[in-house]
């Protein structure tokens, strides 16, 4: 007997995927198997599609608002801002898991600091290497952190390094390798950590082995020690934030505390203050706000405040949707927010979120100019945010977009200029301009400006900012602004349709 069959009698294809005449009950048995697997998988395909339907039917009227920018620019920092203004508790959901990138952060800097000792040897001319002041008076002392260029003097005003400068070399030397002995455990921490983050991604093109993320980490950070934890029933999981224990990062929080006075010594060692003072090592711009805030961050118990959420740093992998309701004068729209990888790997990731863009913030980090891109050292950061912005004017699925220029670290330009960096050394049509902030703020604000008129068919207006992101008052009043701007946009175009 012939089973009842789904297979039409007019259809070519179905022709051939008839079953065969001595088809065996085993054979048939399968065979059914296979047809309801398959219609299964069709009727999720159906499923999904219609989803995806009613998502964009629903959508229709939102806001999408694109954060672009090369890799480090501000732009998950930004996207973390509107987090803190229009989802605040999601923020504070995730308050815990920040500590991963943080220690992450922490246990980066301290290995690039080592490693650059290292590769002088412990020691460079000009900085007597004694320890300051954690280490008992093996050595002379030294002139202090903030002096670190001069030469240490002994209580009695009398140059030890002239005296006896083997000695004291000697001990400063030593005093790192015993820092380096001690901080080891610590260090070698750092891959598991970067596991944890990343989930074992590895990603190409993406610059120096550093550790990329997808959107929702935070939750599966949060997730992975529960699964661990669901497995014992005694456990309580409802409170899950609370008592969010994971055994890696609780281990490296134990371990940061017992080397609180390793880490404050080695970051007040006069070497590697002297290398950083002469620029023969460049720190990331995070490692210093975390490395002062050691003693804190250190500490048990610790968790993170919103400023250090704002200073952590994590590459961002493709492209993550954040989305916020929006309320401006009593009408609230669905705001989606894309925050993308800015590195060049990254960016081919970008164009399928061009076509229905309402508004794009372009995040040009302007402290960049002594700075060269991770993906390629040749390329000057000012010149590829420049080049990315010519792009973006110029292309063609985003001519009618709202858009919105962050000339953004303006508080680490201040500070490069009042360490005395010098633009026209690595700009050199900056020329014999005067070197100050508000010179070099318009200089390049023109270039970007230029950009943007010699692209600008369609008459738009480019809305510019000088911001610095991890300044939440300042930012905040910037994102009102823009969110006015973008929102008497999408009313117009709203009328129009
Ligand atoms: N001091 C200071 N730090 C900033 C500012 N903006 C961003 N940062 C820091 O710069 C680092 C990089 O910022 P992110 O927001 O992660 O950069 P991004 O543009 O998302 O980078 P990708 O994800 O790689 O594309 C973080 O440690 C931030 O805290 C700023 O205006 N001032
Ligand atoms: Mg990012």
């Amino acid at each position: 007997m012939r089973t009842p069959s789904i297979y039409s009698q007019d259809d070519p294809l179905t022709e051939a995927l008839k079953p065969s005449e001595n088809e065996t009950e085993e054979q048939r048995r399968v065979r059914l198997q296979q047809e309801t697997e398959a219609r299964l998988v069709s009727e999720r395909i159906d499923e999904d599609l219609r989803q995806e339907r009613e998502r964009m039917r629903k959508s229709r009227g939102d806001v999408k608002l694109l954060l672009l920018g090369q890799a480090e620019s501000g732009k998950s920092t930004l996207q973390k801002q509107f987090q803190l203004m229009y989802k605040p508790h999601s923020l504070d959901q995730e308050r815990v898991s920040w500590r991963t990138v943080i220690y992450f952060n922490v246990i980066r800097s301290i290995k690039h600091i080592l490693s650059t000792l290292e590769s002088w040897d412990d020691y460079i001319e000009g900085v007597d290497a004694g320890p300051t002041k954690y280490v008992p008076a093996v050595s002379s002392p030294s002139p202090g952190p903030s002096s670190p260029m001069m030469s240490p003097r002994t209580p009695n005003g009398i140059s030890s390094r002239s005296n006896s400068p083997f000695t004291s070399t000697a001990a400063g030397k030593s005093s790192v390798a015993s820092l380096r002995r001690r901080l080891s455990p610590l260090v070698a921490a750092d891959t598991q950590l970067a596991d944890k983050l990343s989930g074992g991604v590895a990603v190409s093109g993406s610059g120096k082995g550093n550790v990329f993320v997808r959107t929702g980490w935070q939750a599966r950070t949060i997730e992975n020690a529960l699964g661990r934890r669901r497995q014992r029933p005694s456990v309580d999981v409802e409170k899950t934030e609370e008592n969010f224990h994971d055994p890696l990062i609780e281990e490296i929080a134990r371990m940061l505390e017992a080397s609180k006075d390793d880490i404050r010594e080695l970051w007040a060692h006069p070497t590697v203050k002297g290398l950083i003072a002469k620029r023969r090592m460049k720190l990331d711009e995070w490692a210093e706000f975390f490395l002062r805030h050691i003693p804190r961050i250190a500490s048990a118990g610790y968790i993170p405040t919103t400023d250090d959420i704002l200073h952590a740093r994590i590459q961002t992998m493709g492209v993550s949707e954040h989305v916020f309701d929006v309320t401006i004068h009593g009408k609230s729209v669905s705001w989606h927010l894309f925050d993308v990888g800015g590195a060049r790997g990254q960016r081919h990731s970008w164009v399928p979120y061009f076509d229905d863009a309402n508004a794009i913030i372009f995040v040009a980090p302007i402290s960049a100019f002594d700075q060269y891109l991770e993906e390629d050292p040749r390329t000057n950061r000012i010149d590829d945010s420049l080049q990315l912005f010519t792009q973006i004017c110029s292309n063609p699925l985003l001519k009618s977009v709202h858009l919105v220029l962050f000339l953004n670290k303006t508080d680490l330009l201040r500070a490069k200029l009042d360490s005395g960096l010098k633009v026209k050394k690595y700009i050199t049509s900056f020329g014999d301009r005067v070197n100050d902030y508000e010179t070099i703020v318009q200089y390049f604000r023109a270039h970007f400006l230029q950009v943007h008129r010699k692209n600008n068919e369609n008459r738009r207006v480019l809305y510019t900012h000088f911001t610095s992101v991890v300044d939440t008052k300042a930012t905040q009043r910037i994102i009102g602004n823009v969110r006015d701007s973008i929102f008497r946009g999408y009313l117009q175009s709203a009328a129009l349709v």
